[in-house]
């Protein structure tokens, strides 16, 4: 199938190279040249495992193809993809603006029958709203489908190639058959192709992100009561995960959800509720709960220095919102360190693919290590806020040797605490007993 995808970041690019690799011809348009230009000359621009390999294959094998000039890239295809931005906008509801900009320039250009999918994350009632502002300028016949996509940065290939399930929201019989066929070689192993109105898969998006978040923010708050009431989250979260009503994953307890879409999907949710005058109570607390989350090192990390930061020095290990990403996008670790730089600290940060985004995000504002044992080097305590395998069997020696005390504060809960004990080292994480 002939097939055009708007938007080429990680959703975009991923979606792309997938179908591409499934044998369709596949033009990713964006607005930004320089990108364009970049994965036209063969150079990936997101670390996402297992991409690279697919991309190369598919530049080389003439599938798959970048431009600029919409036009020219949906010209032929059968199936346009949107996979643009949903910002936040002022009061935390979705910008639509992207999308239906593209809209309307595709309603200008259109001359024969396309489906046009919104793979973003829209609140319910925009598939209606892409198909109204098309049908304004469009005199050709054309459907809008709702199809949520449900990828996990840094495991992206993999969920978008082995889906749990595949939502597709379409009224429509002509497209429906278009949409199955595309995704009939992702669903061999019998994971389903959910069919459903285009309203159901807008809100099945923001739900299922909605509940997920719900399931961390509760097991943070179960983390703080461990604390008070000298239980052991470990303990706790696996004795709760095991029952299958329950389920073991998105329990872990940190320093709160961050990432490009947790944050805004939760917030667009209770926004969207406002909108029909109701009150989404539980999202409202699962919000608080997060905020708090982000700094639940600091008066740890206080308390340990006498309340006073001022001329202090940390090593930060990890700034990605998660592991194999290069993502920083409402990452915790910025939150830390801004409130450590606040208190006067200074901060050198570590982490193996994330160091150029915050870079370009934080210049000046934090030193730069070019490996994470140098970034320990006269700092007066180790902070751990991403759990990259890297951090998770280090030369505890090595950390003993070149911090000015041995006190680790770890977000992640990467270590056991009678080890930690056993090896000399103060050491902080969350939900479980302190050690000296
Ligand atoms: N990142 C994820 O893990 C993930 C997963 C599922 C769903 N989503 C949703 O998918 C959507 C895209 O997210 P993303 O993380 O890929 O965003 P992104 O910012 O990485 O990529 C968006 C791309 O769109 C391009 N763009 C902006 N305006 C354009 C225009 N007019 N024409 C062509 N291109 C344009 C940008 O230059 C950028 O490359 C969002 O709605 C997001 O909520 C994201
Ligand atoms: O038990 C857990 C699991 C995750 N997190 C945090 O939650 C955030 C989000 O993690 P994850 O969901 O793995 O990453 P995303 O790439 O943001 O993926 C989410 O957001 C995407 C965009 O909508 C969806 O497509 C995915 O299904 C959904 O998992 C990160 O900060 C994690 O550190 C925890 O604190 N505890």
């Amino acid at each position: 199938m002939k097939i055009s995808v708007v938007g080429t970041g990680y959703v975009g690019l991923v979606t792309g190279t997938c179908f591409a690799e499934t044998g369709n011809n596949v033009t990713c348009i964006d607005i930004d040249a320089n990108k364009v230009n970049k994965l036209s000359n063969g150079q990936i621009t997101i670390y996402e495992p297992g991409l690279e390999k697919l991309f190369e294959r598919n530049l080389k094998e003439d599938r798959l193809h970048f431009t600029t000039n919409l036009e020219e890239g949906v010209k032929d295809a059968e199936v346009i993809f949107l996979a643009l931005p949903t910002p936040p906008g002022e009061d935390g509801s979705a910008d639509l603006s992207y999308i239906l900009n593209v809209a309307e320039h595709l309603g200008k250009i259109l001359t024969s029958y396309k489906v046009i999918v919104d793979k973003s994350t829209v609140p319910v009632g925009t598939a209606e709203k892409v198909q109204e502002v098309i049908g304004r300028y469009c005199n050709c016949a054309f459907d809008v489908v709702s199809n949520p996509e449900f990828l996990r940065e840094g495991v992206a290939v993999d969920d978008f190639m082995k889906p749990d399930r595949v939502v597709i929201g379409t009224r429509s019989e002509r497209a429906r058959k278009v949409m199955g066929e595309l995704f009939a070689p992702f669903v061999r192993q019998g994971n389903p192709i959910l069919f459903m109105d285009e309203k159901s898969a807008e809100l099945t998006k923001y739900a299922a992100n909605s509940f997920l978040a719900t399931k961390i923010s509760f097991m943070n708050e179960i983390a703080i009561l461990c604390e008070k009431l000298g239980a052991d989250v470990d303990m706790v979260r696996r004795g709760v995960g095991s029952d299958d009503r329950i389920g073991k994953r998105f329990l872990f307890p940190g320093i709160g959800y961050g990432g490009s879409c947790f944050p805004k999907d939760v917030q667009a949710l209770v926004k969207s509720s406002e909108e029909v005058a109701y009150d989404f109570k539980i999202l409202n607390a699962v919000m608080d709960v997060n905020e708090r989350q982000k700094l639940f090192l600091i008066p740890k990390i206080n308390a340990w220095f006498n309340n006073d930061l001022k001329g202090k020095h940390f090593a930060m290990w990890g700034l990605a919102f998660k592991p194999n990403t290069d993502d920083i996008r409402e990452a915790p670790a910025l939150y830390m360190i801004d409130a450590l730089v606040a208190a006067g600290a200074t901060v050198t940060v570590f982490d193996p693919e994330a160091m150029t985004n915050v870079e370009r995000l934080l210049g000046s504002k934090v030193k730069y290590a070019q490996h994470q044992y140098e970034c320990l080097e006269n700092a007066d305590a180790l902070i751990i806020a991403t759990e990259w395998s890297v951090f998770r069997t280090p030369d505890f020696n090595k950390i003993k040797g070149a911090l000015k005390q041995p006190a680790i504060f770890d977000g992640r809960n990467l270590f056991d605490v009678s080890r930690m004990q056993e090896l000399g080292f103060h050491y902080e994480s969350v939900g479980r007993t302190a050690v000296q």
